[in-house]
């Protein structure tokens, strides 16, 4: 069936335009083309998960079938099935490597050795603020709490700093515990794994090491980007990964990006990251971040007005870490001067910190950054070289300009030499388009607001 496999093809190329890298990532990429040989009219479509199964049907695959109808002259039905999960598994071991797979026989009745499971109680699903920039990765997370090592395995969540993911695998961890008191829960922050590691090479200890990942039934490791580089973690982490999953407990990892984007990581880790499920979380947007601070001013009992919430959320954009941080410092003010919280005092709690991002994030900032980070010179921003070499990193600069200042599109396009507004709006146009079908483009943008953001 060479032409279905030539149509699924086209059809990849179709939602790679179309659809962002992240809703690619996660919903198109990961399906499978089955075909048979004497069946012309039918099609499968193997799905990893339940999750991307339903997602897919109810979103795509009537747009699929159309487009098959346009493609052929007789129909095509389009069917989701379900991936064996065995299967899957066996064959990425197969050809993984000689490496064996250590198989841990579970001790029955020796007691593990007792370690605190490190969960912070304060991280719950109940104060964690649901949004479009977590939706999936919440609800990821929440069918994962409710069935553990049988919805998603591993969960593999990913985005920027400060985002929620600590907050949303240690409310898996909670929930699950208060369930089951005697699950064995662990959290560990991925440069605690290490140093672990460390440890028992140091004390010859691997067997208890490997006792205690291995017999685990749910295990949280944060911010796995620590594990680049680093072999002898990789292994370990490799036969532990394993043998969880195997036993059918349940991984949750969390990382700062995409798992094939992980420098200095082994193709068989990266590919077992993506068995499950992997979700993104986004920065929130403004309303998202007025909701949150309103959230925590009545966690802590704290009267907040909207307005003076707006004020916070509008000013401070990058992550909901640093929004916390505004809150706790507009409270500590309006105590030590002794007065109600309100939208002037609140401007001038923050006022240092306006001071400085405002600062920082000029116009010529943003030139000189960028040209900085492409090594071209900072005149090639106002030049009119139409190189490809100088002219991306100037629409990057122009793109980054909108993003992060309030200049209007004629106020940019003057600073860049004196543009008209139409240039600046192609060039943010351009980035977008670039950012949703190029990785590398997606993590300069990225990489750049973080430089930026200080
Ligand atoms: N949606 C949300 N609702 C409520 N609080 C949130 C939300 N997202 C993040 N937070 C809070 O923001 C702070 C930072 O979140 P967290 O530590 O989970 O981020 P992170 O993505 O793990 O960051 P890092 O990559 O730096 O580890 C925490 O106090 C967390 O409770």
């Amino acid at each position: 069936m060479q032409a279905i496999n030539t149509f699924w093809l086209s059809c990849l190329e179709h939602f790679k335009k179309e659809l962002n890298a992240q809703q690619f990532n996660t919903w198109i990429k990961p399906l499978q083309l089955e075909t048979s040989p004497n069946n012309h009219t039918e099609a499968v479509l193997i799905a990893p998960n339940r999750f991307v199964m339903q997602w897919v049907k109810d979103n795509f695959l009537s747009r699929i079938e159309t487009m098959a109808q346009a493609h052929f002259s007789n129909d095509i039905r389009f069917q989701l099935r379900l991936a064996d999960q065995i299967e899957i598994r066996k064959k990425a071991i197969i050809q993984d490597d000689a490496t064996p797979v250590i198989k841990i026989s579970r001790p029955s009745k020796k007691k593990n050795p007792d370690y605190p499971n490190q969960l912070n109680p304060n991280f719950n699903f109940d104060n964690f603020v649901a949004g479009k920039a977590n939706q999936l990765a919440r609800a990821g997370a929440i069918q994962v709490a409710e069935s553990p090592g049988i919805a998603y395995n591993p969960l593999f969540i990913y985005g920027g700093v400060g985002l929620g993911k600590t907050h949303l695998i240690q409310s898996v961890g909670n929930f699950v515990l208060e369930n089951n008191q005697q699950a064995k829960v662990r959290y560990v922050h991925a440069e605690k794994y290490v140093s672990d590691v460390v440890n028992a090479y140091q004390h010859k200890s691997f067997d208890k090491f490997k006792l205690y990942y291995h017999s685990l039934d749910l295990l949280l490791v944060d911010d796995v980007q620590f594990f680049g580089g680093k072999n002898r973690t990789q292994e370990e982490f490799f036969y532990a990964f394993n043998a969880l999953i195997e036993a059918h407990k349940q991984v949750i990892i969390t990382c700062d990006s995409y798992p094939k984007e992980i420098s200095g990581l082994e193709e068989r880790l990266v590919s077992r990251f993506g068995w499950g499920l992997t979700v993104a979380v986004e920065p929130p947007e403004l309303e998202m971040r007025v909701a949150i601070l309103l959230k925590r001013a009545s966690m802590e009992k704290i009267r907040l007005d909207e307005n003076v919430a707006f004020f916070i959320a509008k000013h401070i954009r990058s992550n909901v870490r640093e929004l916390e941080g505004a809150l706790k410092r507009v409270l500590a003010y309006s105590r030590f001067v002794g007065h109600e919280i309100s939208l002037d005092l609140s401007k001038e709690a923050l006022k240092d910190l306006l001071a400085v991002q405002n600062r920082q994030i000029s116009i010529e900032n943003i030139q000189k950054t960028v040209a900085d980070y492409y090594k071209i010179k900072v005149s090639e921003m106002y030049s009119k070289k139409r190189a490809r070499i100088v002219a991306r990193p100037r629409q990057m600069a122009m793109a980054i300009a909108k993003e992060l200042t309030p200049l209007s599109l004629p106020d940019i396009g003057e600073a860049f030499g004196g543009r008209d507004h139409t240039t600046i709006l192609h060039g943010y146009r351009k980035i977008n388009e670039l950012r949703a079908s190029d990785p590398a483009i997606n993590r300069d943008f990225n990489a750049l607001l973080h430089i930026l953001r200080g």
